[in-house]
């Protein structure tokens, strides 16, 4: 499979290994200096960039007929407009806050999770995510997911940065070192707490998950998610 890249930093160059591994070719390394861009060699585009190059990024390729996996995260303002892009040029999409096998397993446990807290009104939930310096954006994406988990079975109707607005459901978001994402969910009441937990231990398991979602995705068509990749349960 002939993968461009859009976006070569941390992760891109950790797709470029996974891909190479997988036997897949790396036809092109696109950052913010590239000047022209041969969509004819790719057979798909892996986005890893940032979240305001990521949907000219995206919706280039769809009107250039090349599938697109994204895990840039910060830019979903402009999600379902890049959906309709996608839908009109036939093209096919995947994004995923977080592309790896843990994490989506995690999600699944999470929203289990708060089903069964669903009408426990004695305990509080918060999130909390790590991340090293050099992220751009806060909360993560991942914590975004996990955070829209929760609501489905909360009163609390949105989410909000460091507890700063009422009433909302806390995302704590700290940055330290060079953490590559930690992300927890928490109930608190009077007697005790509960709390689970995923600690990603390098970027290996994120690429991986966008490589496999790249293999997936070759000659379908639609907008997908890593559930239709990972084939879990709803
Ligand atoms: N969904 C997931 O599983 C994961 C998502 N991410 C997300 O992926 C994104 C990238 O993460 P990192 O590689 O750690 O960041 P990074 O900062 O190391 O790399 C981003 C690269 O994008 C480049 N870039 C800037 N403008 C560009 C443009 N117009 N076109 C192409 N590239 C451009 C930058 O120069 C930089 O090299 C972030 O949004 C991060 O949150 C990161 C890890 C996992
Ligand atoms: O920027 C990162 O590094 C990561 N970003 C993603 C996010 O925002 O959730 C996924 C992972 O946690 C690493």
């Amino acid at each position: 499979m002939n993968i461009g890249l859009f976006g070569y930093g941390k992760m891109g160059r950790m797709l470029e290994k996974i891909g190479q591994d997988r036997g897949h070719t790396i036809v092109a390394k696109i950052d913010d200096d590239t000047e022209a861009i041969d969509y004819d060699g790719m057979d798909v585009a892996i986005d890893f960039s940032t979240p305001n190059a990521a949907f000219n990024n995206i919706t280039h390729c769809f009107k250039n007929r090349v599938p697109v996996v994204s895990g840039t995260t910060g830019w979903l303002r402009d999600y379902e407009k890049a959906l309709q892009i996608c839908n009109a040029e036939k093209g096919a999409f995947i994004y995923a806050s977080n592309f790896s096998l843990g994490v989506n397993i995690f999600f699944e446990l999470n929203r289990q999770l708060a089903q069964m807290m669903s009408g426990l009104e004695q305990y509080t939930a918060s999130l909390e995510e790590i991340h090293h310096i050099h992220k751009l954006d806060a909360p993560s994406g991942t914590a975004i997911t996990l955070a829209e988990g929760v609501l489905e079975h909360h009163p609390k109707k949105d989410w909000s940065l460091d507890g700063k607005e009422k009433g909302k459901l806390p995302i704590y978001a700290k940055r330290d070192g060079e953490v590559p994402g930690t992300h927890s969910v928490n109930y608190t009441s009077k007697e005790d707490s509960i709390t689970i937990q995923h600690v990603a231990h390098g970027r290996e398991g994120f690429a991986l998950g966008a490589i496999v979602a790249a293999e997936w995705i070759l000659g379908k068509q639609g907008v997908f998610s890593m559930k239709d990749v990972l084939n879990l349960s709803n």
